[in-house]
């Protein structure tokens, strides 16, 4: 089990998480929270790249820091951004990263193209990385991630550059991949995580906000999510009144979909919230009751 234990993190005097605290065990976590929230740095910390200013966090019971090597062993990390070899092939650059590793070769030869398989690029294991889309640099880094068969995976915002059907194959491949592991992911695309993260953490002003299922995150919502129609010129009026959480065009009127704690109104249907909905209104207007 990994446990972020009242964990803060300052950049000098700036804060950038204050008193966190986490419990992980088996199994897929969204980390949903908009840009600059403090996704990144608590990734970080996770994969031992920066330190807790205060708190400690522990693996096994063991502070990671000092388990050093030996938890790093059991690690794998997809940066926002990785370094790669465009004159490299995924093959010879995953190669070359299992020798960092210390993973021997023949069992590196083995391994590799089965990853690539996992990830689709077994067509195009030997070719140059230098004409590849967005998504296929994406999917190598996700295969790199993957080279020690690690217990706990850490992904920074994996799908960025991903087209939908590459979205959906990722989605599947982390199902099949978290029976028996950690893997934590950080995305501002509700639509990633919504289907198969067993917890949401959402962070908002510099802390934990929540760390619940998404069944459990809706229920915040329940009952107070309606849509109704409307004439344009009495938009803003509405826009002013109630918390819209989106709003679209269709047949010369708008349809607004909000949260009302009021008696509805019976031009208003009530619907059933979504993870999208609690995301909007969260990070849109403030914290749920
Ligand atoms: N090395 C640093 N020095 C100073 N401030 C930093 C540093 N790294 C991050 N920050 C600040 O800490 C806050 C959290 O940044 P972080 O990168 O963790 O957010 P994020 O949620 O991952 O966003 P993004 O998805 O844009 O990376 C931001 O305000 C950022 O500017």
């Amino acid at each position: 089990m990994l446990i972020v234990d009242h964990v803060s993190k300052y950049y000098g005097n700036f804060i950038a998480l204050e008193n966190v605290h986490l419990q992980f065990e088996n199994g897929i976590y969204g980390l949903l929270a908009p840009n600059g929230a403090g996704k990144t740095t608590l990734m970080k910390m996770l994969v031992t790249l920066i330190f807790p200013t205060k708190g400690e966090i522990r693996y096994n019971g063991e502070n990671i820091i000092h388990l050093g090597s030996k938890y790093r062993e059991l690690l794998g990390y997809l940066p926002q951004q990785f370094g790669y070899y465009k004159h490299y092939s995924p093959a010879k650059y995953l190669l070359y990263l299992s020798a960092l590793k210390g993973i021997s070769k023949h069992e590196a030869k083995e391994k590799i193209p089965k990853l690539l398989k996992l990830v689709g690029l077994e067509d195009v294991m030997h070719k140059k990385m230098r004409k590849f889309s967005g998504g296929m640099i994406q999917r190598v880094g996700i295969a790199q991630a993957l080279l020690n068969d690690p217990k706990i995976l850490i992904l920074d915002e994996p799908t960025a550059g991903l087209d939908p059907t590459e979205r959906a194959r990722f989605r599947k491949l982390l199902t099949q991949l978290a029976n028996d592991r950690i893997i934590i992911l950080s995305t501002h695309i509700v639509s990633d995580v919504e289907s198969i993260a067993n917890e949401i953490i959402m962070i908002k002003d510099k802390t934990i906000l929540y760390k619940k299922p998404i069944r459990e995150l809706c229920q915040l919502l329940s009952g107070r999510i309606y849509e109704t129609t409307a004439d344009f010129q009495d938009a803003e009026i509405f826009r002013k009144r109630f918390a819209t959480i989106s709003e679209k065009q269709e047949n010369g009127q708008m349809i607004f979909r909000f949260v009302s704690d009021e008696q509805p109104n019976e031009n208003w249907e009530s619907v059933e919230p979504t993870l999208e909905d609690v995301f909007l209104h969260v990070y849109g207007e403030g914290a749920l009751a």
